[in-house]
């Protein structure tokens, strides 16, 4: 009998720029989350004569390129737990129609519940967040729902998410504003890789990063959503002076980002709640209340015609269905 595992996606408030060790993903910070009951991706493997992996993905089967990255993450998971079985994967991003959501955090985050479900390897949390953190970093996350840390730990074993909050009660919303542009030409694991090496500001940053953890958990507990909105928004920004600071500098912005940051801006001076996060693309994410919600959402789509907007709650962590 086979399950499907369905993992939602996440949004880092503290973002994870930076790897110190490659190949295992282990990163230069912790980083901390909320996981979105939006967007979700539902992967179901089953084991096959095969020895290749076969891979559909959105019910397209994918040809060796595609699936190159998928195929990696199997052979780490062969080797991890000394098996050969090949799988086929059938997975499925369920996410709004081109909205440009990350789907690498949901996507591995399934996938490492799926092989745990087909092979019955009885992997608590903390192992399934280790295993999901090898195909993306931020998918080591998507295992818990709320708030969710994510220790950066030493090696393999000491690097994973721990659950700060599954079920906060906490009156924060998602905007999420999608700016109708293409797919990022530089991936978040070459941009990460090239802030690292290239941008005077990285030792900045990781500091940076220890400090502002310590005070947004402290906010969680206080479910002081105005300091965590603060916290958020200068994390963010900070993360995107690294790329513009790298050597050669480049940028996810796009003129509507900026656009949308400055709306963000004068929603706060009209004394309206709004705070922005990005990640390595041109989308902006705001955090609002359930009061300013429905403000902040009629001004951008009164100020900006081309972009579209959609809503996020909280979501909860990796179910089998
Ligand atoms: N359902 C899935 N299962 C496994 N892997 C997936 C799935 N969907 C996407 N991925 C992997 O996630 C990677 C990135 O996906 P996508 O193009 O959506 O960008 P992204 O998630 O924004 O990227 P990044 O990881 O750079 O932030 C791709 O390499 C793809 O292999
Ligand atoms: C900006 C981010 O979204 C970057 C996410 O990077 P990935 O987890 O996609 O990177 P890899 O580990 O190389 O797969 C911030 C975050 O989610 O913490």
């Amino acid at each position: 009998m086979t399950k499907t595992a369905r993992a939602y996606t996440n949004i880092a408030l503290i973002k994870y720029w930076g790897k110190k060790n490659k190949q295992l993903k282990l990163p230069f910070t912790n980083s901390l989350s909320l996981t979105l009951n939006l967007f979700y991706t539902d992967t179901r493997a089953t084991v096959i004569g095969n020895n290749s992996d076969v891979i559909y993905l959105n019910e397209k089967l994918l040809d060796d390129k595609k699936s190159q990255r998928i195929r990696n993450y199997l052979d780490t998971v062969r080797d991890f737990y000394g098996f050969s079985d090949h799988f086929q994967i059938d997975t499925v991003n369920h996410v709004p129609t081109s909205a440009g959501f990350a789907s690498s955090a949901s996507g591995f985050a399934a996938l490492a519940g799926a092989i745990n479900e087909t092979k019955q390897l009885n992997l608590d949390r903390k192992q399934l967040s280790i295993l999901a953190r090898n195909g993306s970093g931020s998918a080591s996350r998507s295992v818990y729902g709320g708030f969710v840390e994510w220790i950066a730990g030493e090696d393999n074993e000491s690097s994973f998410a721990v659950p700060i909050d599954e079920t906060p009660t906490i009156d924060l919303t998602l905007l999420s504003v999608v700016i109708n542009k293409q797919s990022k030409k530089i991936s978040s694991t070459v941009g990460m890789e090239n802030s690292v090496k290239s941008s005077p500001f990285y030792p900045n940053w990781v500091t940076l990063v220890a400090s502002e953890i310590k005070e947004i958990k402290q906010a969680i507990a206080k479910k002081d959503v105005q300091k965590i909105g603060e916290i958020s928004e200068h994390n963010a920004m900070s993360m995107h002076a690294l790329t513009l600071s790298a050597n050669p500098s480049f940028t996810y912005f796009e003129p509507e980002t900026i656009q949308i940051i400055h709306l963000v801006q004068e929603l706060r001076q009209k004394g309206i709640f709004a705070y922005a996060t990005i990640d390595a693309g041109p989308n902006v994410k705001i955090l609002c209340t359930k009061d300013s919600l429905p403000k902040v959402q009629t001004y951008i789509e009164q100020q900006l015609s081309n972009v579209t907007t959609v809503i996020a709650g909280i979501g909860s962590g990796i179910q089998y269905i």
